[in-house]
């Protein structure tokens, strides 16, 4: 081992970060940025792409800075990012056609309306696992094709890529127009709508049905092999890039959850729990998708079932910026201990519809058990509340799945802090929640899939070997109030259905 470090760029929905590993899988140092949300129509959401790249750039800067360390200090490069969001750019000129259009974006409902017009939303479920949605990439591309000036000419004509924000900062920092490469991971390949789960190549039938050229896709490779290295003018020169893992797929990597049976929660802007299911391709009958764990190498791919909730950290941010009740985020746990229960308010945040376990994209966000007794506080609890309610359906919907069901739950991610949420937690789901010494779980996990590349780090079981607890919250609610609550919740995901019409649109 020449060189002392590991680098992962996590490019996350709200910022994006760099953080250096060292062999022990210890946080050595952190560069962060947040970007702009960009919300132009109800329901939009998008990213400006150039932002990303120069924000990549700076962090990378900083975290290397912050410890006086160069290149010459890091190994090798992994990258991890939010997922499905869509980037579509002239080959020649590395001008992006579109701002990139963000997973939580919901202006593809036509398309979808009208892809499943035959067969339903399951139409390509058996070959992709996804069911149609506005979440998932293909819609997002096609969208873009039909709606920018030009674009369809330009990417028939071979001159535009598409690449979800790994294959962004890979082909910017490999070189750009200058030889930049073109590639993605399985993982993140698996969230378009055209990867096909049993070749892990494209699938020409879905592309055709979509309208969208081959020639604009990127290369599939595996999670954890050189790609290529990093370009001549970048600060990172010469160190070879090695891993990349969509930011989900990376935090159950990192939290060392690499055989059938073990999952993760990560609760971020969405909260998104994974179960490995090994080298079975298992098809959910209760509302999960099916999609890839990781895959190193040559080595077979590992499979994973996952509840996908588009709106956890987010309500916080929403209560934050657009209602102006708390002014930031870890204040929501001192306003909510402030009562001992909701008072009755449930909030259901169906912002983007409801994925896991509804898929109900005609759903839309609603507040119901309102009194005269409620006030902000019980909002808080609400707030918080909800993101326990939504991962303990999914949770419900992986032990149906997998008829074994899982004891404890591991948990990552910026609302893992809150030790109010984290208790709460617990309480729902009815098992013990255990929060990882390092949270910075997804990083880590793009970091050993580098390291893992170049023998930084030698197998599995010495990334086992670095996990240790920190802190686990035991259930203390009774059974009857546990059921209780949930039906309350359930009551209340119910109000949300059938809310998008013609006169919504209108
Ligand atoms: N103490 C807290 N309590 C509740 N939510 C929090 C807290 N701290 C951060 N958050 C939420 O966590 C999210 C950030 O988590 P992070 O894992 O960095 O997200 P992402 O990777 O999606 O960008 C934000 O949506 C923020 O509102
Ligand atoms: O940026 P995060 O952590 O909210 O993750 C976003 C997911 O990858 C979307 O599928």
């Amino acid at each position: 081992m020449s060189n002392k470090y590991v680098i992962a760029i996590d490019q996350g929905t709200t910022s994006s970060r760099a953080i250096v590993f060292d062999h022990a899988g210890e946080v050595v140092s952190v560069g962060q940025k947040e970007h702009e949300q960009i919300f132009p129509a109800a329901g939009w959401v998008e990213h400006n792409p150039i932002e990303i790249w120069d924000n990549v750039r700076e962090v990378i800067g900083t975290a290397l800075a912050k410890e006086n360390l160069t290149r010459h200090d890091i190994e090798v490069v992994g990258i991890t990012n939010q997922r499905e969001t869509t980037v579509v750019w002239d080959k020649h000129t590395g001008e992006p056609v579109y701002n990139a259009i963000v997973w939580q974006d919901t202006r593809t409902q036509d398309i979808v309306d009208a892809l499943s017009a035959e067969g339903g939303i399951e139409r390509y479920k058996d070959r992709v696992g996804l069911p149609l949605a506005t979440y998932f990439a293909g819609t997002k591309i096609k969208w873009i094709l039909e709606n920018v000036d030009g674009a369809r000419e330009r990417a028939e004509a071979g001159d535009l890529l598409f690449g979800t924000t790994d294959t962004w900062v890979l082909w910017n920092l490999t070189g750009g127009p200058e030889g930049g490469v073109h590639t993605t991971d399985v993982t993140n390949a698996s969230r378009t709508l055209f990867m096909n789960l049993e070749t892990l190549q494209w699938d020409e039938q879905i592309l055709a049905d979509f309208g969208v050229p081959a020639s604009m896709l990127p290369a599939i490779k595996s999670s954890s092999e050189v790609y290529g290295t990093v370009a001549s003018n970048q600060l990172l020169r010469e160190v070879p890039v090695a891993g990349i893992l969509g930011d989900q797929q990376a935090a159950t990597f990192g939290q060392a959850a690499f055989g059938a049976g073990t999952a993760k929660n990560t609760y971020g802007t969405g909260c998104f729990l994974i179960f490995n299911t090994g080298q079975e391709i298992v098809s959910s009958s209760n509302g999960l998708i099916t999609t890839l764990a990781y895959k190193l190498g040559d080595a077979a791919p590992v499979y994973a079932l996952e509840g996908s909730i588009a709106v956890a950290g987010s309500l916080v941010q929403w209560l934050r910026d657009n209602i102006g009740m708390i002014a930031s985020a870890p204040e929501i746990e001192e306003l909510a201990s402030h009562v001992e229960d909701n008072g009755g308010v449930y909030i259901v945040p169906a912002f983007s519809g409801l994925f896991a376990p509804y898929w109900r994209s005609d759903a839309r966000g609603a507040i119901v058990g309102l009194t005269r007794f409620a006030d902000k506080h019980h909002i808080a609890r609400a707030a918080l509340e909800s993101t326990a309610f939504q991962t303990r359906e999914v949770l419900d919907a992986v032990n149906a799945d997998a008829e074994v069901p899982l004891t404890e739950l591991k948990v990552d991610g910026g609302m893992v802090a809150n030790e109010h949420l984290m208790q709460f937690q617990a309480d729902i789901l009815g098992v013990p929640v255990v929060r990882p010494k390092v949270t910075e779980t997804t990083a880590l996990g793009a970091a050993y899939a580098a390291g893992l590349a170049v023998g930084f780090w030698k197998d599995l079981g010495e990334l086992e070997a670095n996990w240790s607890e920190d802190k686990r919250w035991e259930p203390v609610m009774g059974a009857e109030e546990r059921e209780r609550s949930l039906r309350l919740w359930k009551k209340a995901v119910t109000r949300t259905f059938d809310w998008v019409d013609e006169d919504t649109k209108a």
